[in-house]
């Protein structure tokens, strides 16, 4: 997950390569909730692990029922039977609606048959989406339930800790127009007190979103309860009803999560050597009402063909052609349509969506406005949103070649491109669905980056939304930002860079490391490093061998040589000095060239070495050469080697130091010097803070991005 301020995306050019998709939200929560109801143990498989499950996972361990996690992504539930071992519990349900509104019906059933009280809470925003409906079902079952801030909002308090009768009577009557939620809440906690006579559910209103009641029908089948349905309006849920564990339940993959990867295959070009996206997990069969995006992505041009557990999206009619549909039966996927109508041919409406207003944030307004910074017209109303897409001759992704303004150039670029297209920095308001719509637009056609305000937002549903997206969207090496620290030994270099990388989500490559590797590996091969050797031609090409064959890698402040974990052992000075021996020989730089660009991934890399500017990236955008005084650097080697129990004398330091800048700079094969193009960064009175913050100012000020 990308837990940083803001994600760059560098502009895309094409997608292509399978995906395997996180569980259902919707399900995951209805099925750990059931199955906590339920009696006996249920393995859960595939459950979504994010924000939203998370919640319903802690508030029923909190309300005593046992979870065991049995696997990556599944737990065993022992199902409490409907009976509540704690009484009294303050539940934290941060912004899950089906967490909110399913456990505050089955908790104030429970606690009135059962004399408990329960407080729910959640986010602030939370507590600015309606419940009131749901309340009113529930008082007029006989349960007391208090709103503590609003009247209609959460927070909420559950019981009083007094058993109080259930009138089960009469009909219930509940709203269905301002969420399905309350009418699924009411479907999955009756069947806990339909013992003696049926219960009757009728619903008011029109009902919105109404795929989301059949998912939960499904499930309270599969739960052992079988509620007789009357169109939209009437629901009975026959007396006797118990709930029985099915033993064992997989989750499906999330349709509405699908819908991201639908689009990208509809609006960018397969990547050669690809069919198209693939995604697994989830497929026509699919219980879950948001697969019917497929028709609405269909009908903007999309290939699309799938079996029951299976899609795959190809890009067809380009432009996209732009639709006028009521989306009420696909709230969430609907929000992805918005994004593909900015590279439709025309004027896309959507409507019947007034739901978007009480959702994670009123999500009508939000997509106005960001759709607005990218350059499309946009309109709204109380329930539809009319896209213009930005003007301009074609939409659509540049077919490859060199980037018009590529984010490889930043400061070469304005922020109006080709097109009407403009650069923008894409505010999230803390709805996941806002974040991973926009990151399609990094397919603009005119080639600008787009920034993704606190993407760890996604966390709510898919919280490795844009690792899975970078692994299947490519864009030519030359666009993919690459920041390179350069400078001598110990000038503070890896802290720098390893802080970059870790605050712009960028990857990292310490190709000092890589030297320090060949030493280490020479060493183990018993392949000698001393100059006299290197000096050998069949010893330099073995060596060069032995670089090529390197098997590395890096994690967050680990090294893996071979699947071990190196990284100790390649900060001792011993692995040190060689590294700068074997780095004076060409074969061993050659081999370790291709590697070296290799690891320019999508969405960008911090480079820090002593060539990185001035032989393996010279294109980088952003160039740092880091230098402090031999003394300061001594120093600071000194304590970093003392703290760690090494032992050394300063003075030994100051020589070896003075004698391998030497070394490094006047070796005949990419010598250490400052890039032409390079920023030069004396750190002697800077801490690593200051030093990162420069960096990043400057590299802020390049991207250009304009602040609203
Ligand atoms: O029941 C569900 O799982 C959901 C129902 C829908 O809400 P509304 O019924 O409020 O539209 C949907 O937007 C939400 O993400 C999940
Ligand atoms: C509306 C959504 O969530 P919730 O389940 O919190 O209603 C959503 O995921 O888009």
């Amino acid at each position: 997950m990308f837990d940083i301020p803001s994600l760059d995306l560098p502009s895309l050019i094409s997608a292509g390569g399978r995906v395997r998709l996180p569980g259902s939200k919707s399900i995951s929560n209805r099925v750990l909730l059931l199955a906590a109801l339920s009696e006996g143990p249920t393995l859960v498989e595939d459950l979504l692990d994010s924000d939203d499950t998370r919640v319903m996972l802690a508030a029923l361990r909190q309300l005593g029922c046992a979870i065991e996690e049995t696997g990556p992504a599944s737990v065993r539930v022992q199902g409490l039977g409907g009976r509540l071992p704690v009484r009294e519990a303050a539940l934290f349900l941060g912004n899950a609606g089906t967490a909110m509104r399913p456990l505050t019906a089955a908790l104030s059933l429970l606690a009135a048959a059962q004399g408990a009280r329960f407080e729910l809470s959640g986010v602030p925003r939370m507590h600015e989406r309606p419940i009131g409906d749901l309340v009113d079902a529930l008082r007029q079952l006989g349960c007391p339930v208090a709103c503590l801030q609003n009247e209609g909002y959460p927070p909420l308090r559950l019981g009083d800790g007094t058993v109080h009768p259930l009138r089960l009577d009469e009909p219930i009557r509940v709203r269905g127009d301002v969420s399905s939620q309350f009418l699924t809440a009411l479907l999955l906690a009756l069947p806990l007190v339909a013992q003696e006579r049926d219960a009757v559910i009728e619903v008011t209103t029109e009902l919105i979103s109404k795929p989301y009641i059949e998912i939960t029908l499904k499930l309270l089948q599969r739960f052992g309860v079988d509620v007789r349905r009357e169109g939209w309006q009437r629901f009975t849920i026959p007396r006797g009803s118990r709930y029985a564990s099915p033993g064992r339940i997989a989750v499906e993959a999330d349709a509405s999560s699908a819908s991201y990867f639908i689009a990208l295959g509809a609006i960018a070009p397969a990547t050669p050597g690809t069919d198209g996206v693939v995604i697994e997990g989830v497929g026509t069969d699919s219980i879950q009402g948001d697969i019917r995006f497929i028709e609405a992505a269909r009908l903007m041009g999309a290939e699309v063909e799938g079996d029951g557990n299976r899609l795959r999206v190809r890009r067809g009619a380009w432009p996209l052609k732009a639709i006028d549909l009521d989306c009420n039966h696909i709230p969430d996927a609907a929000m992805t349509l918005a994004v593909m109508a900015l590279y439709a041919d025309g004027t896309t409406t959507l409507r019947n969506i007034a739901s978007w207003r009480v959702k994670e944030t009123d999500r009508i307004a939000a997509m106005a406005i960001e759709g607005r910074k990218l350059g499309a017209t946009i309109e709204e109303g109380a329930d539809f949103i009319r896209i213009t897409p930005p003007a301009g001759p074609a939409a659509g992704p540049p077919q490859g070649g060199a980037a018009p303004s590529g984010s490889s150039e930043p400061h070469a670029v304005g922020s109006v491109g080709a097109h009407g297209w403009r650069r923008a920095s894409i505010h999230t308001y803390d709805d996941h669905r806002v974040a991973m719509c926009f990151s399609l637009a990094a397919f603009n056609p005119a080639g600008l980056p787009v920034r993704i305000e606190d993407p760890k937002c996604v966390g709510k549903t898919f919280p490795d939304y844009f690792e899975t997206l970078f692994g299947v969207c490519h864009t030519p090496a030359e666009r993919i930002p690459v920041i390179c620290i350069d400078g001598p030994t110990a000038s503070g270099k890896g802290t720098l860079a390893a802080e970059l990388a870790s605050r712009l989500g960028y990857h990292l490559l310490d190709s000092g490391a890589l030297y320090r590797l060949v030493g280490l590996a020479a060493e183990r091969e018993g392949l000698s490093t001393t100059e006299a050797d290197l000096r050998e031609p069949a010893h330099a090409e073995r060596l060069g061998r032995l670089a090529a064959g390197l098997d590395v890698r890096f994690t967050p402040g680990k090294t893996w040589l071979e699947g071990e974990d190196v990284t100790e052992a390649l900060r001792a000075e011993p692995a040190g000095m060689a590294a700068s021996r074997v780095s004076a020989v060409p074969q061993v730089r050659a081999a370790l060239v291709d590697l070296q660009l290799q690891m320019r991934h999508l969405p960008g890399l911090v480079a820090d070495g002593r060539d990185m500017g001035t032989v393996i990236f010279p294109g980088a955008p952003l160039k740092i050469y880091l230098t402090a005084s031999a003394e300061q650097r001594a120093q600071r080697r000194h304590k970093q080697l003392i703290s760690k129990g090494i032992p050394a004398i300063l003075d030994d330091l100051l020589a070896d130091l003075k004698a391998r800048d030497a070394r490094d700079m006047n070796r005949a094969h990419a010598p250490l010097k400052p890039a032409e193009d390079a920023v030069l960064l004396d750190n002697s009175e800077l801490d690593i803070e200051q030093s990162v913050q420069f960096v990043l100012n400057r590299w802020h000020g390049q991207q250009a991005f304009p602040v609203r």
